[in-house]
């Protein structure tokens, strides 16, 4: 049986009361994660100067950088000063490099073994449309405005943990993979609790996600969901949803959701989908949340093999991630909104990188990773003035 975690509150701060200097690992990882952090830490710095705010930036191994250094995805330096800090900025690991490795020695192990290390249950990814950036997506303008979506996925669980897992030959020499979706229900209802305070805070309707006419695990899932909702769910409209239909319905009619709790491996998937309503996956950050210590702040995004080294990245889903973290972990909810504030300034000013532009509306000025990071520093001060 899985580990049996116990049921917690849902606030979940790493600092007791906000701080003039705050210590932060930084993960750059791989492919476009280096530049995507160089820009984001320029924006986050200039944030913080507007009110005497300073970083100690701890900059660590994790993913396939590690692998190369330390001959793991996750050395223990890094657990250790992820341990130490007040709060984890990550950019993002993985790459074709490392895609033949053994499971071990994979990028991908070392963010989960990170996940369920540092106890990061509950993965917070919102999708709000923005209006500077509706005719970036694929679909139409009157489905995606006013979008406002907040994905609660659960993160240490799932099919992504399940033991046991692997590649097995049977004695007719018939290879077979083998992975389990399991939950216990501490699990689901800590991450239930989590997306009724979330729902209670939004706009009061919460969608459950499963696959329980089929899956024994979704069952208990929705059961579980349903009870937590009775005991802490007041004002909370509660509605399921089979998976299938809830990817269908988000590119139908996305404004009909609030908050939606979902598994990790389901969480992913509709994550990824809902990027689109918004225009770009390089726009969409995530918190990952503890039930105590620091939480890691992280684009929902990989690590884009295609354009790194490139500077095409959208540094934006990092920098929203960076506010993530002033609201979540530092205390510091103006930090947060003059990193928001900044962003949206600068796509009003019409500056794009390759992922959201327009191409032959004049209105919009393509730009690289690294101006895109100085644009909304430079925006910061010019906010702050
Ligand atoms: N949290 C993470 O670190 C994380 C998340 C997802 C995937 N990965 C890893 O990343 C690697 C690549 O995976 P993938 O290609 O399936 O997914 P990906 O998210 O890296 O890229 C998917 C597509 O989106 C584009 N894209 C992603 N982020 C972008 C950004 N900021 N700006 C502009 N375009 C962006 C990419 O160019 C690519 O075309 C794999 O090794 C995967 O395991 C890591
Ligand atoms: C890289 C991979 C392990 C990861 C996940 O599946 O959780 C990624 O896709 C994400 O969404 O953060
Ligand atoms: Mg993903």
């Amino acid at each position: 049986a899985p580990p049996a975690p116990k049921p917690t509150k849902t606030q979940l701060r790493a600092v007791a009361a906000p701080q003039d200097s705050y210590k932060i690992t930084l993960l750059p990882g791989d492919g476009i994660g280096p530049e995507i952090t160089t820009a984001t830490v320029k924006a986050l710095v200039a944030a913080g100067k507007t009110k005497g705010v300073t970083f100690d930036f701890d900059e660590q191994l994790l993913g396939g950088c590690a692998i190369d250094k330390e001959g793991t995805p996750w050395p223990d330096k890094t657990l250790k000063s992820c341990q130490a800090a007040d709060s984890i900025l990550m950019a993002a690991i993985g790459g074709p490099k490392w895609d033949g490795n053994p499971r071990e020695l994979r990028p991908e192990t070392g963010l989960l073994a990170m996940r369920q290390q540092l106890g990061l249950f509950a993965n917070l990814r919102p999708a709000k449309a923005i209006p500077q950036l509706l005719d970036a997506s694929s679909l139409k303008r009157e489905v995606v405005e006013g979008v406002d979506i907040m994905v609660v996925r659960e993160l240490c669980g799932d099919v992504y943990f399940g033991k046991p897992a692997g590649i097995y030959t049977d004695d007719a020499g018939v290879r077979w993979g083998q992975n389990n979706m399991i939950y216990s229900e501490p699990e689901i209802e800590r991450i239930a609790r989590v997306a009724m305070d979330v729902a209670q805070k939004r706009q009061g309707r919460c969608c459950s996600i499963d696959k329980a006419n089929v899956l024994d695990v979704s069952q208990l899932w929705k059961d579980v969901v349903i009870r937590v909702h009775g005991e802490c769910g007041q004002g909370v409209e509660l509605s399921h949803m089979y998976v299938d239909n809830a990817a269908m319905q988000l590119v139908r009619w996305p404004k009909q959701f609030d908050t939606i709790v979902c598994g990790n491996i389901f969480g992913d998937i509709l994550s990824d989908e809902a990027s689109m309503l918004v225009g770009s996956l390089g726009m969409l950050p995530s918190a990952s949340l503890p039930s105590e210590g620091p939480g890691v702040f992280e684009p929902i995004h990989g690590s884009a093999p295609d354009i790194a080294g490139t500077d095409a990245a959208n540094p934006l889903a990092m920098i929203l991630s960076a506010a993530m973290m002033c609201q979540y972990d530092l205390l510091q909810p103006d930090l947060a909104k003059l990193l928001e504030d900044a962003v949206e300034a600068v796509l009003d000013a019409g500056y794009r990188t390759r992922d959201i532009v327009n191409e032959g509306n004049a209105d919009e000025t393509l730009v690289g990773c690294k101006e895109m990071g100085d644009l909304v520093a430079a925006k910061v001060a010019e906010l702050a003035a």
